[in-house]
């Protein structure tokens, strides 16, 4: 058994108003109220911040950051800075999602800079790692995720990934409905251990916390959960409705 604490994470992308993403946070934190044992955080859109903190206070969900820029405040228009994550009520911030660097140009000094920066603000970054279904094909998963750990984490030392949460998620899973396969995601996890393990040594590689995503759902996520290495998921499309989202989190 493990000592990590499960963390269900959902990020709800380019979805949801402020007043739908206030409903619908409401509604999850009344059907997981009296859950313990694992830690959930929702990931809203920057406009609905606000609404979800209201939501959700007094329950155990927290709030996270779906990106933020690596200054603190300047002329970089359309950006958002951590410590106004910070002040908007946020305890996490998602690093380095696929989408961002596929669509935005993030790359793994992005990510770096970033990382430093939610430290700096005092957010628990959620860094995101994982191949392509090309690089897969081509056998080059471990290489990739060897590469996005190495650089995304460069300089930093021990304390400076003491809360930080890895997410593995394969881009050919996300909104897919593919999932990977349980035995898969647990290869890719144990992996990515070792490499933190490398990195910072084995206590830290065995308090890390790392998360799956790709296709998470009510009907796959006990299996993923019982294997040893995944400790909870970064959920997508299936933390959209607050039931279903519910029955994940009490899995
Ligand atoms: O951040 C979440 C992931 O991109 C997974 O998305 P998905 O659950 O819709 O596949």
């Amino acid at each position: 058994m493990t000592a990590r604490t499960p963390l269900i994470a959902g990020n709800w992308k380019m979805h949801k108003t402020g007043d739908e993403a206030g409903d619908t946070a409401a509604d999850l934190a009344r059907r997981i109220a009296g859950v313990t044992g694992r830690e959930v955080m929702i990931a809203p859109p920057f406009t609905a911040l606000a609404a979800v903190k209201i939501a959700i206070a007094g329950s155990i969900i927290g709030l996270g950051g779906q990106n933020l820029h690596w200054e603190s405040s300047g002329a970089f228009t359309g950006e958002i800075s951590g410590p106004m994550l910070t002040a908007a009520g946020c305890t996490h911030v998602i690093i380095g999602h696929s989408e961002r660097r596929q669509f935005f140009g993030e790359t793994d000094e992005t990510v770096n800079k970033k990382i430093q920066a939610a430290r700096a603000a005092n957010l628990v970054p959620v860094m995101c790692i994982g191949e392509t279904e090309a690089q897969r094909e081509a056998e080059q998963t471990f290489s990739v995720l060897d590469k996005q750990i190495r650089n995304g984490l460069q300089g930093f030392a021990l304390q400076d990934i003491s809360d930080l949460v890895l997410a593995y998620e394969p881009v050919w899973a996300i909104g897919t409905g593919k999932t990977a396969s349980r035995e898969q995601a647990q290869e890719a996890h144990a992996f990515i251990r070792s490499v933190v393990e490398k990195l910072f040594g084995g206590p830290a590689a065995a308090a890390m916390r790392i998360l799956y995503g790709g296709s998470v759902k009510p009907s796959n996520i006990a299996d993923l959960m019982a294997m040893d290495d995944i400790d909870g998921a970064l959920v997508g499309g299936a933390s959209l409705e607050a039931a279903t989202f519910a029955d994940i989190v009490t899995y």
